[in-house]
């Protein structure tokens, strides 16, 4: 029994999220927010929905609303909404505008929802994870973002092609920024339980091409299509299945880590943590020479946007 909020529900990944997410058996309620002004367009999506849950056999209550203080009583609270990025844009770009909202949606959240999991997808995500944390005032294990979970599900689906093996054998991971400073982790990556450098084909592999296709495949389906949804999407309602079944599985999130890389932290960014339904648990581990040197350089530029963004915001109120 579980009710979600999505936040951004008018948006192209709220609202394929909250479809993807209805499938999930543990969520009783959902409610749709958006912003002042969009109280039709929110019924449409209600009314839409309804018609697919007719036609699945799904029960569950659906509200909308566009008051943030209607939060209360979410398990889990989903925040889709801010400026999405433009062809040619980084997704830094939209650091200080999408904090403001960010900052204050958060704090309603915090005093509205005390014991609910925020869950960020709003760009960039790291930077919008570390000022949720911050002005919802919750725990660390109760903010979290999707960080490099979606990156590390591309870069699975292309050695899942290159292996001609089906997705399920390949485990793998991209830690750091959801950006251009994201890191491969080939020592944690397998293919049916084996190292991939224990694998003959290994030294053939493409590495670099395939990290510049996970790095470019944002701003690739942007130019293409306006925006990600599909991908997006489902990744968000991975999570959410792991949090509302409490399957404590490992999967890389933006998340507030001490020290739990290498000795490394004080920073919110994509690590392996145990999710449940108490939260998101950063996982110690220690990393390959090479792989923490990129490591710390992604932690540096997040730390770097992070303070400049949460000092602008500072000036601001
Ligand atoms: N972390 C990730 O892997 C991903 C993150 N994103 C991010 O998710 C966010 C939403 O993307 P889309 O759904 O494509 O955008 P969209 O433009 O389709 O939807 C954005 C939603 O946010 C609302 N919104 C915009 N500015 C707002 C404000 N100042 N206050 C309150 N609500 C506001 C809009 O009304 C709309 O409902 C973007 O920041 C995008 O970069 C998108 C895909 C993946
Ligand atoms: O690229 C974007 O702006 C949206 C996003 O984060 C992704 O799909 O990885």
């Amino acid at each position: 029994m579980a009710k979600v909020t999505i936040i951004g529900a008018t948006g192209n990944v709220g609202s394929f999220a909250a479809h993807t997410i209805s499938e999930i058996p543990h969520v009783t309620d959902m409610l749709l927010m958006g912003r002042p002004g969009r109280e039709e367009f929110l019924e449409g999506c209600c009314r839409d929905m309804a018609d697919s849950f007719a036609a699945r056999g799904t029960q569950m209550r659906l509200a909308h609303s566009t008051r943030v203080a209607d939060v209360e009583g979410s398990d889990v609270i989903i925040c889709t909404s801010g400026m999405p990025r433009q062809v040619g844009q980084d997704r830094n770009d939209l650091a200080f505008e999408n904090a403001k909202m960010v900052a204050e949606t958060a704090e309603i959240v915090g005093e509205r929802a005390p014991d609910a999991l925020l869950f960020m997808v709003t760009n960039p995500v790291d930077v919008m994870t570390a000022v949720a944390l911050k002005y919802s005032g919750l725990e660390p294990r109760q903010v979290f973002g999707l960080g490099t979970h979606l990156d590390s599900m591309r870069l699975k689906a292309l050695i899942a092609e290159y292996f001609k093996v089906h997705v399920s054998e390949v485990h793998t991971r991209i830690i750091g920024e959801h950006g251009e400073s994201m890191v491969p982790l080939w020592s944690a990556t397998t293919i049916g339980g084996i190292q991939i450098c224990n694998l003959p084909t290994f030294s053939g592999l493409p590495h670099r091409e395939m990290m510049d296709t996970v790095r470019s495949s944002g701003q690739f389906i942007i130019k293409n299509k306006g925006a990600t949804v599909y991908g997006p999407g489902e990744a968000i309602a991975t999570l959410v299945r792991t949090i509302l079944g409490d399957e404590n599985r490992i999967l890389t999130v933006s998340s507030y880590i001490r020290s739990e890389v290498n000795g490394i932290g004080d920073v919110c960014i994509g690590v392996p943590a145990r999710i449940n339904r108490k939260g998101v648990f950063p996982v110690p581990i220690k990393l390959a020479d090479r792989e923490v040197t990129g490591f710390a350089a992604s932690v540096e530029k997040i730390r770097t946007i992070t303070a400049d963004v949460t000092e602008k915001l500072e000036q601001c109120r």
